[in-house]
Formats: structure tokens, sequence, C-alpha cells
């Protein structure tokens, strides 16, 4: 074989991985029906904080059915002060419809009514309990693409939960056969092999671990500021030698050698022997032009670098939450605590675009489609068509509107409103007018702290803007949306309309659509990590109750709750407070 060539990711085939995987799991059921354990490993049984998981009810289907990604049948029947939820077996999100007096239209229609009997899947590895109380039921959601929690295996505390073990080994097996072509099943997977990995570790060797992850994140970063990964051949089968590599990106050619140890050790790079470097498919993502290359910038600065200053940043500002929106670590970090975090990122045009391209791939990992009814929507919005429906707040270049119109090809780009930063919106409406797909959409610059300046809109989406402020700054922001919803919509208010189906029908309230996590309390480590970085900025990751406390504190209730199955997002809708 050509010395120079070589396969990426050979040593990792998913044959491999799936040969590998069975043996892991023949050797672990070996080892766990012998009937006692060497002497050394038996410690005193320690408290374990159970966290469900749902791991358990997935392994009884060893080959679950794919998770389709669009479209989701709803609900429910709401009554009076009583939550009531249901899984829409079929499309995977759970919905909740709670403390809400009026029944919602959409609940009275045919088509909405849940089969459960139509569940060909088995049961869900999120089975809802049964409500009984408005303030009581929050259903655990399915935290099995969340992380890994050892304290259930007990690993973490320095003895073996061996049952939890054997669930583990079973949920690997459980989902080998799937992961090739369902994801659902992959995630589930890497989740039950990483915590059953935390778990057989001992407890120096997990520390050991994070000194590993933290030389490899630095020495990732080392290279992207080199654009080390932009100077190794991206073509499949193809490396560079360490001295050419040097000289292209002007490093000493010992200290190269020295950093991309680091890396091919750490299996973001592939070391090609004798003296040669490839990209594998993980460092692949780490170029310049990778959204991921970008998300990794970001999250570095807001995770790695703040870490530098936040001992300071509290003993400046208290022991608290952030406040902000200014003052918060990012802006202390910059040496601008007067900022808040998207002006710190307006001021320099290169960070802004970075951010904006990192956001694009949170498309991938966080669901925007597929969890809200649209039904309902799309019918009003006919009967409606002077009015604006779909107001994004904080929506950026409009790229989520354009998810939702090629979803939804019904929803009309002259009823859809995009509002931003008045510089935000300025380059958007530029990029938008060589778009086909923004044509007819509305873009009002505007200050979500200010203002709401669209009145009586069907629905405010809010994709992952809440979560970047504070409770107090939050209740504002949707204050304000309040303020917009309970005034009249302009087809109403605008005589001479040409609208002769709005004459027949009278206008369908306002909603508030917030998109984002919804945390458990405590959350997996997927979801915690996302709530630490939003510490950074002055943000949180809110659990329903948190969310109920803002809506309830900006004159709203929350109403219905669309969770997606297979990640710990969810749409909240809130509407304005009856009582
Ligand atoms: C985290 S991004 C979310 C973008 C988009 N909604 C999504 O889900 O991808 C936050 C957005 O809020 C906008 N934004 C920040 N502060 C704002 C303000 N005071 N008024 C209006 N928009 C603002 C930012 O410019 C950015 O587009």
């Amino acid at each position: 074989m050509d010395p120079h060539t070589h396969t990426i990711g050979e040593s990792s085939s998913p044959t491999d991985a799936v040969k590998a995987l069975k043996a892991v799991h023949d050797l672990l059921n070996r080892y766990f029906t012998k009937s006692t354990l060497p002497e050394e490993s038996k410690t005193p049984e320690l408290t374990i904080i159970p966290v469900a998981s749902g791991l358990e009810e997935t392994c009884s289907h060893p080959n679950p059915s794919p998770i389709p990604t669009e479209t989701r049948s709803t609900i429910l029947s709401t009554d009076d002060k009583q939550e009531s939820t249901a899984t829409d077996a079929t499309n995977g999100v759970i919905v909740e419809s709670v403390n809400r007096k009026t029944p919602n239209p959409e609940a009275a229609a045919p088509e909405a009514k849940l089969d459960c009997a139509a569940n060909t899947n088995g049961p869900l590895p999120n089975t809802v309990k049964q409500p009984t109380n408005g303030a009581e039921r929050v259903p655990e959601p399915d935290q099995t693409t969340n992380g890994s929690a050892t304290n259930k295996t007990g690993g973490a505390t320095g003895s073996f939960n061996h049952e939890r073990l054997r669930v583990l080994a079973d949920e690997i097996s459980c989902n080998v056969d799937a992961m090739s072509t369902e994801e659902a099943a992959r995630l589930k997977l890497v989740t039950a092999a990483l915590e059953l990995a935390g778990a057989v570790r001992p407890p120096q060797d997990a520390i050991m671990n994070w000194f590993t992850q933290m030389s490899v994140v630095s020495a990732v970063r080392v290279f992207q500021h080199w654009r080390v990964f932009d100077a190794i051949p991206a073509e499949p089968r193809q490396s560079i030698s360490y001295s050419e590599l040097a000289t292209k990106v002007g490093v000493e050619e010992s200290l190269l050698l020295r950093m991309s140890w680091m890396l091919t050790s750490g299996a973001v790079l592939q070391h090609v022997v004798p003296d040669r470097l490839a990209h594998t498919p993980t460092s692949l993502l780490l170029r310049e032009a990778h959204p991921m290359g970008s998300m990794f910038k970001v999250m570095y600065t807001n995770i790695v670098e703040t870490s530098t200053i936040l001992p300071s940043y509290f003993d400046t500002y208290g022991k608290r939450e952030p406040e902000g929106p200014s003052h918060i670590p990012t802006s202390f970090l910059a040496g601008k605590p007067h900022l808040e975090y998207f002006e710190l990122l307006n001021e320099d045009p290169d960070r802004i675009k970075m951010f904006m391209q990192a956001m694009s791939v949170t498309h991938r990992r966080v669901p925007t489609t597929g969890m809200y009814d649209m039904s309902w929507l799309l019918q009003q919005a006919a009967e409606e068509p002077d009015r604006p429906v779909w107001v994004d707040v904080g929506g950026g270049n409009g790229h989520t509107i354009k998810v939702f119109r090629e979803a939804h090809p019904k929803l009309r780009t002259e009823q859809c409103v995009v509002q931003d930063l008045p510089e935000v919106i300025e380059t958007a409406k530029e990029v938008a007018r060589k778009d086909e797909k923004l044509k007819g959409v509305q873009w009002v610059p505007m200050n979500f702290h200010k203002e709401a300046p669209v009145k009586g809109a069907l629905i405010y989406y809010l994709r992952h803007i809440i979560r970047d402020y504070s409770d107090p700054v939050a209740i504002k922001i949707l204050s304000n949306i309040r303020q917009s919803m309970i005034s009249p919509p302009p087809a109403a208010s605008q005589p001479g309309s040409t609208s002769t189906a709005c004459a027949q029908s009278s206008p369908a309230a306002s909603r508030i659509l917030i998109s984002e996590q919804l945390n458990t309390s405590p959350p997996p480590l997927y979801s915690a990590f996302k709530d630490y970085t939003m510490l950074a900025i002055g943000g949180k990751e809110r659990t329903l109750e948190q969310f109920r406390y803002v809506a309830d504190a900006a004159g709203l209730e929350v109403t219905t709750v669309y969770r997606d199955r297979g990640t710990p997002h969810a749409v909240i809708e809130m509407q304005v407070k009856v009582h």
C-alpha cells in the first residue's frame, strides 16, 4: 500500500465498531454472570441518586422503528385546571396541555386524536406519568441522548450497580443493529457506551481523563489559530508530511509534531506511518469553513476562556446568577462589562459572522420543525390573510423561517416577519434579496428589550432567545410581547381590508412559542453543559416550573408543552393569562 495514502476512519469502520461492541457485550455478560467479584473491587454501597434515563424500557425493543423527524399528530383534551399528557407514539413528540381554562381549538379536531394502539414500536422510552395536579407533573424527558450519569451505575461513587451495568450492556446490544440507519439508535448506543465506560473507570482515571480532554481542547484551539486543519489535504486518502505541513503553516516542525501527538492520540487527527498527518472525520469539521469549527470557537470562549475569569467575576458582582443583559461573564472577560453579549459580538463583524455560522449547526442537534402542531395555524392563517402569522423574534437572517417554510409550504412568506437588531436586519435583508425562499418576508429592525413592534400576530416565535437571559430580562421581553398580543391584529383595525374570510371568523388569540431546551432537575450531562454555557452570557436553561414563573410574571401562562422525544428540546406555548 502506498504509505502516503490511507482511508479516513479506517481503524473504526462501522462493521468493526459493531463487532467490537458485540464482543464487549459478550464479555460483560460473561463477567456479570460470574457469581463472585474480586475482593478488591467490593467497596461499600453508597447512595445512588436515581435519575431516570428510559434505557430500561428501550431495551425491551431490540429493533425500534425509525423516528420520523417531520409532522406530529397531537393532542389532547383540556380540562379546567387539569393537565393532560399524550405521547405521539408514531412521531415521537410528547405533548402536554397545561393549566388552561379555555379549550384549545385544535383539541377537537378528529385527526388530532392520539392513537396509542398505533404504536408499533412498543412502549416508549419516556412514558409519561399521568398528571396529579397542575404544578406537580413534569414527565421525565428521554435522557438517552443527553449524556451519562455514572451515579446511576455507582461507578462515580466507587462501587458498582451491577443491575445498571447489565441494562447498559443490553442497551448497547439492542441498538447495535439499528445504529447505522437510525440516528436515535446510534445516540442511545453512544450514551450507554459512555455511561458504561464512565462507570467502570476508577475515580483517579476519571480525573486523569479530564486532563487529557482539556489538552485535546487546547491543542485544537491552537491548531485552529494556526489554520493547521485547513492546511491538511481534505480529500479522502490524502495526507501531508509533518515537515511540509510545518513549512506551510510557519511553525517549527518539532513543536508541530508535539502538538499533533495530542491530537493523533486523542483521535482528532490521524498519524500515517511513518511521518505524515491526515484528517479524520472529526478534524474535517474543525476547518474554518465548517460551522462546527465556528461552534468550537464560540464554545471555547464561553466555556474555557470565561472559566479563567469566573472567580473574579463572582468576586466583583457577588456569588449569584448574573442579572444581565450587560455585566455578564463574557463581557467582563472582554474588558467591556457595560456591553450585552450581542453588542459584544456585533462590535466585530468577523465574530458575529462566526457566531451566525455556528448557530446553523444547531438545526441538526436541536429540532426546529416537527414538534408544534401547525395544522390549526395554517388553517387560521388562511382565514386571516391580512394578519401577520409568524413573527420570528430574534430571527437572525431568516434561517428558521426558511426551515419552517420548507416543512410547511402553505406558510406564506407575506405573513412572516423576521425581527432582529437593526444591524442584523440590514445584512439579512441584503442576503435575502437573492434568496427566492425568503421573497415576501417582512424584515423589522427592533430591540426586544424595549418593544414588540408587530401587533396582534398569531404567533410570536422565540427560538433560543429566552434562554440567553436571566429571569428579570426574560420577563421584560415577554411582557413587551404580551402588550402586542393584546393589541388588535392589523386586519381587524384597518377599515376597508380586502379580507373577506376575516369577516367570517373571529381572530384567534395570539400565542408565544418558545423553542428551546426544557430542563429537568437535575438535568443530565448534555443539558447541564448547555445551561452552564448560558451562564457565561447571563442566560439559563429552564425547567417547566421556571418557564411558568417567567410566564406568570409577564402576565402569561404556559398552555401547552410539545416535547421532542429524542432530545431535551421542546416548544412551550404561552397565551395571555385569562384569570
Ligand atoms: C441565539 S440567536 C438565535 C437566532 C435564531 N432565533 C435561531 O434560533 O437560530 C439570538 C438572536 O437574537 C438577536 N438579538 C439579540 N439581542 C437582540 C435584541 N435586543 N433585539 C432583537 N434581537 C436581538 C441576535 O441578533 C440573534 O439573531
